[in-house]
Formats: C-alpha cells, sequence, structure tokens
C-alpha cells in the first residue's frame, strides 16, 4: 500500500517553496515560538557581534517543518553575514566539502540541511574545518599520500537535522550551542497564521485561525498550507469568509482530522491497533504494515504521535496508548496495557 503525500505532510512540495520563501520571517524579532531557543540564539548572536567573532557553531535537531532552515537564514541575516546552503546527501565526497569549506568568506555562515546524512569522510573533514578552521587535502594515493593542510577562513556552521541521535558524538560535541526545535503550541500557530494571512491578503477571524492552528500537527509549514486551502475553499464556498464552521469544513473535506493526524499517522495508528492489537511492536514491523519506509513512520509520523500521547516508544517496541484506542473509537482487548487487573 503506497501513502499519498498529504495535505498535512510536513515536507515541503516543490511548488510550495516559493510561497514558503515569501512568507519566512526575516530577523530573529519576527520569528514566532520556540520562545526558549530564540532567546539563547540572540545571546550567541549578540555576544558574538560584540567581540566581532563568529558566533559558536550551531546546530538545530526537531521534525521537519518547525523551522530549521527558516532559523539558519536568520542567523545569517543577524550577522550581516552571507549565506551558504548545502545539504548533507550532496556531501557525498570530502572533495565535495572542502570545495564549499575553502570558497567560503571571512565570518560566513554554512548552512548543512541533513547533517546526518553527510557521506563519513566529509563528515571527518569537517571535524577540523570545525575546530580549528583548517582541513587537509590529501594528494595522491595509497602509501604516497600527503596530506596538504589549508587554512580557510573562520566561518559559522549551521546543522539540521531531523534525527540528532543519529550525529556521531565527535560531530555532536563541537557545536557550542544546541537548539531542540519542538512542536508549535496552538497560540502560536495562531500567530504564524495572522502573519501569512496578512501576507497573503487573507482576512482571517480569530475562529477560522484556532480551528487551522489546531489541526495544523504543530507544525507551521502544515499551518500555512492549510491556511492556502482554506481560503480556497472559503472563496468558493463562501465568499471568503474563513469562520470555524468553513474552516473545519474545508479541512474535513481534505481529510484533516480534529487532532490535526494525516493519513499516514492514522494508517500507522490503524495498523499498530488493528493489526498488532495495540502493540508491543517494532519499527519495522510496523512501517512494512503501512507500507512506508521505517525512517519515515521514525521521523515524519512517531514524533507527533508520542507528544499526541497516542503512542509510547518503550524498549519491547511502539504501544498505542488508552487515548489512541479511544480516538480511532476502538476497545482494546483486555491486556492491552499489561495483564488485567484481578479483583
Ligand atoms: N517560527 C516561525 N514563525 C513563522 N513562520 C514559520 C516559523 N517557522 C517556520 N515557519 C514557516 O514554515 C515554513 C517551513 O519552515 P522551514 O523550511 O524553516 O522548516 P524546516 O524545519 O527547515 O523544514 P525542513 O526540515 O523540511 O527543511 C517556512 O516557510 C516559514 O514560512
Amino acid at each position: 500500500m503506497e501513502i499519498e503525500r498529504d495535505l498535512v505532510s510536513p515536507d515541503a512540495e516543490n511548488d510550495e517553496l516559493q510561497i514558503e520563501a515569501a512568507l519566512r520571517p526575516k530577523r530573529l524579532g519576527e520569528f514566532i515560538g520556540q520562545g526558549r531557543v530564540r532567546e539563547q540564539l540572540s545571546l550567541v548572536l549578540e555576544s558574538a557581534l560584540r567581540r566581532r567573532r563568529p558566533p559558536d557553531h550551531v546546530l538545530m535537531s526537531g521534525s521537519p517543518g518547525l523551522g530549521k532552515t527558516t532559523l539558519a537564514m536568520i542567523v545569517a541575516a543577524e550577522l550581516n553575514a552571507p549565506l551558504r546552503i548545502t545539504s548533507g546527501p550532496a556531501l557525498e565526497r570530502a572533495g565535495d566539502l572542502a570545495a564549499i569549506l575553502s570558497t567560503l568568506a571571512e565570518g560566513e555562515v554554512l548552512f548543512i540541511d541533513e547533517i546526518h546524512r553527510m557521506a563519513r569522510p566529509a563528515e571527518e573533514m569537517l571535524y577540523l574545518a570545525m575546530e580549528d578552521f583548517r582541513v587537509d587535502i590529501i594528494v595522491g594515493k595509497g602509501p604516497g599520500a600527503t596530506a596538504i593542510p589549508l587554512d580557510i577562513s573562520p566561518f559559522t556552521l549551521v546543522g539540521a537535522t531531523t534525527r540528532a541521535g543519529l550525529l556521531p558524538a565527535p560531530l555532536r560535541d563541537r557545536f557550542g550551542f544546541t537548539a531542540h526545535m519542538d512542536f508549535y503550541e496552538v497560540s502560536e500557530l495562531e500567530q504564524v497564521l495572522y502573519r501569512s494571512a496578512k501576507l497573503l491578503r487573507v482576512t482571517l477571524p480569530d475562529e477560522g485561525a484556532h480551528e487551522i492552528a489546531r489541526r495544523s500537527r504543530g507544525t507551521p509549514r502544515i499551518a500555512n498550507r492549510l491556511l492556502r486551502r482554506v481560503r480556497d475553499f472559503a472563496d468558493m464556498r463562501a465568499d471568503g469568509l474563513i469562520n470555524q464552521e468553513i474552516a473545519s469544513a474545508a479541512l474535513n473535506l481534505y481529510e484533516v482530522d480534529a487532532n490535526g493526524l494525516d493519513r499516514l499517522d492514522r494508517a500507522v495508528l490503524g495498523a499498530l491497533l488493528k493489526k498488532f492489537g495495540g502493540g508491543p511492536v517494532g519499527l519495522s514491523t510496523l512501517a512494512v504494515a503501512v507500507g512506508e519506509e521505517a525512517e519515515t513512520v521514525e521521523v515524519v509520523a512517531e514524533p507527533f504521535l508520542v507528544r499526541q500521547g497516542l503512542l509510547a516508544r518503550t524498549p519491547r517496541g511502539r504501544v498505542a496508548t488508552a487515548a489512541a484506542w479511544s480516538h480511532l473509537g476502538m476497545t482494546p482487548p483486555p491486556d492491552a496495557f499489561g495483564a488485567p487487573l484481578l479483583d
């Protein structure tokens, strides 16, 4: 079974990238939510500016669509520094990274998205670059190979990962500041929606904003996407009025459920309850049951289901909570949460 990428998929689709760019907050002061990260980052950046030195390297971890790329761009903007963007999968060989590092301008911000997917030789080159602003260029092969050290300009690395746990410790330790991005509160998503509505020239009453925010899976990217779909629906069916009823009808039409669960979330929960009696079941078995890659289930669906209190990760596997059974309107078997109690 192939799960279609849904309206609430946290990944950006191609035609969406342009709209996203237009909706991106450009400065830290415009960035909504993630209060602690914002405050810590602003201290790091301010003190770097005062010392006239590039700040410590920054690692950002969190689910897709929570604003990691946006924050990386903001870091460069706040430092008034140029920004270079690449991603882990593009750095297949050490030479790919050397070509970038050796051409960085002084103080430039290098953003590596999906940094956990970088090839090993590139990763090792990065250690030295991050620590000593130096790369060793290997010339020749085999026993005759020599390493020629090359100084590079001091720079700031901003790494983003959806899977901080996969980063090797030597790499993780070289970041002076780690920002854990969490899902957004409904009230924060409302602020994201008001801001986007203004930029898109959409009239958004409070009740419409609330309905969209609470179904946005705690993710600004999804909130912005749902806003555009609800606007289309309201334009066609309600003279552009986005009240609670219209927002709710539009989101039902697009199969976003009342808690913002998407089709993949529901498929994972459904399989867990119907095929495995609520678990425990291993991640890969669960992924096969919904026809998805284990990584997709782990990175995309699980964090939100865990956050919603619908699924628990235990040493023996994934387990549905009581809330999951009631969310799908099912009755758990008597032994669903361990042995039944005897009177
Ligand atoms: N704090 C925020 N305030 C307002 N808008 C935000 C915020 N965070 C993200 N957004 C919006 O969500 C969109 C997606 O954010 P972004 O691309 O930065 O996410 P990401 O975490 O880098 O995702 P991915 O890992 O998939 O690249 C942006 O276009 C931006 O409009």
